[in-house]
């Protein structure tokens, strides 16, 4: 088995979208993003694993997208991100990276299982795509 090389990292500057989320979600889900960095649970989880630091090196051949919350956090701010729904699909990649490489009963799974519980609070609170209609009385 020879290591796989570290897959392209994101995002991808050539392929943002025309249409990305609206400004207010944007802004909601940065606060977010950073709300959960801020947790103790959050730490291994801050920047891409480091397949040096953690004497992985086969780590790319289980795990072709690796994906982390200074990625998510880029993507948000480079505006890579159409929908709030693929900010999810993110967070939950970097959960089964996780899940995938070190089993789902490990500590480190544990850590990242609390930070999604965290992460499912806020994105409960997502504001609608539309804001309500200034004008109108309801
Ligand atoms: C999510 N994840 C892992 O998925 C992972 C992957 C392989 C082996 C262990 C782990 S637990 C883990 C530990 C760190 N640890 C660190 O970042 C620091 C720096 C290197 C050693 O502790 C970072 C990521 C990580």
């Amino acid at each position: 088995m020879i290591p796989a090389p570290k897959p392209p990292s994101e995002p991808d500057m050539n392929n943002l979208p025309t249409n990305p989320m609206p400004l207010h979600q944007k802004k909601y889900l940065l606060n977010s993003i950073k709300a959960i960095r801020r947790l103790k649970d959050a730490q291994p989880f801050i920047n891409p694993v480091d397949i040096v630091k953690l004497n992985i090196p086969f780590y790319y051949n289980y795990i072709k997208r690796p994906m982390d919350l200074s990625t998510i956090e880029k993507k948000l701010n480079v505006n890579a991100y159409e929908d709030p729904i693929q900010l999810i699909e993110d967070f939950n990649l970097m959960v089964e990276n996780c899940f995938k490489f070190n089993g789902k009963d490990s500590a480190i799974s544990s850590m990242v299982k609390n930070i999604l519980s965290s992460f499912e609070k806020h994105i409960n609170n997502l504001p609608p795509k539309e804001l309500p209609d200034k004008k109108s009385t309801s």
